[in-house]
């Protein structure tokens, strides 16, 4: 028997690799997206929701709706770190593209996460490539939220490795770690795909000439966008090609064997030069006081991944578009 799609609403803030995943969605039978919500991090929340519904009259998929998120951080912060340095002013490689003719829905991010969740209990993954402040709103404005979400895939964290904002943090961590300490510790099915995983998995330069060999629909789009990464990558890391943050992070939820996980408690660190570090306690100690881990709900944190799978499954879905 056919196994139904799951359910996917993808949280996100696009970004080229964002507009990346999220064609990789549309072209997975695995799962069926019925929603994306936006956040701030690689743009502000306004100009990620103008991308999102251009994404998606790109993909000829304005049927999914798009809900907005939050425009500050869980404690109302307006100070926002935006890496528009890594996608480009618009977001999306400086193409100049013309605003989108749909608009989002009326509700807001959290409100359609929380009813999408209750209408389909048990059946919607969230894969989250942004900071989680919408998802932390969903669980602090809702009671069932926790049990009615299937799983919240979280791109974000660096598990034992610097991060990319700075030697601590990761940047979507880092956008709000207030919200992903309410995420981490709501005791939701949490699965954190960090940059430890995601560094593994490399788009080299070849693979992008492949890409722009191919007649694929999105090859052809993302080619055009994903110069101003590229260029990025090159500076910042001195490497020929650019690493897939978020389409790993979906296909973890589209193909969870392709990575392995472990599980324990993580909390972060909110304040000081390690604001955004998150520390991981794998429980293998009992400790005799009680302290700010004990009593708190386990989440997976990805270990390893299937990186040549990974880059396999992107260029076959890219290419045959
Ligand atoms: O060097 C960087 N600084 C800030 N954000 C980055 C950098 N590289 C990638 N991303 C963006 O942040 C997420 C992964 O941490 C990804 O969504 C990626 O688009």
């Amino acid at each position: 028997m056919l196994e139904e799609p799951k359910k996917i609403i993808i949280d996100t803030d696009p970004g080229i690799d964002d507009a990346m995943a999220i064609f990789l969605a549309l072209q997975s039978p695995e799962v069926e997206v019925i929603g994306l919500t936006t956040i701030y991090g690689n743009v502000y929340t306004t100009l990620a929701t103008r991308n999102a519904l251009h994404l998606l009259e790109i993909a000829g998929r304005t049927d999914i709706p798009v809900a907005e998120g939050s425009h500050v951080t869980i404690t109302k912060g307006t100070k926002l770190r935006i890496a528009d340095f890594v996608h480009g002013t618009d977001g999306l490689g400086n193409q100049n593209f013309p605003p989108p003719k749909g608009k989002p829905i009326e509700l807001s991010a959290a409100d359609f996460l929380i009813q999408q969740a209750s209408c389909y209990p048990g059946k919607v993954t969230v894969v989250a490539l942004g900071p989680l402040t919408n998802i932390a709103l969903a669980i602090q404005s809702d009671p069932h939220f926790v049990k009615n979400i299937q799983q919240i895939v979280v791109l974000g964290r660096a598990f034992a490795v610097n991060g990319n904002v700075n030697p601590a943090a990761e940047a979507n961590i880092f956008g709000d770690p207030d919200a992903a300490d309410v995420v981490f510790t709501s005791g939701a099915d949490v699965l954190a795909v960090g940059i430890n995983v995601t560094h593994q998995v490399f788009f080299t330069d070849a693979d992008r000439d492949k890409l722009a060999e191919s007649n694929g629909k999105y090859a052809q789009y993302l080619c055009k966008i994903l110069d101003v990464y590229y260029s990025y990558h090159h500076d910042a890391y001195s490497t020929k090609g650019v690493y897939l943050h978020d389409p790993t992070a979906l296909l973890a939820a589209v193909t969870p064997s392709l990575i392995t996980y472990t599980e324990g408690v993580v909390r972060l660190q909110t304040t000081g030069i390690t604001r955004g570090l998150t520390l991981f306690y794998n429980k293998q100690k009992r400790f005799g006081e009680v302290t700010e881990w004990s009593d708190k709900p386990s989440v997976k944190v990805a270990v390893t991944v299937d990186a040549p799978a990974v880059v396999n499954l992107v260029m076959e879905r890219l290419t045959n578009s």
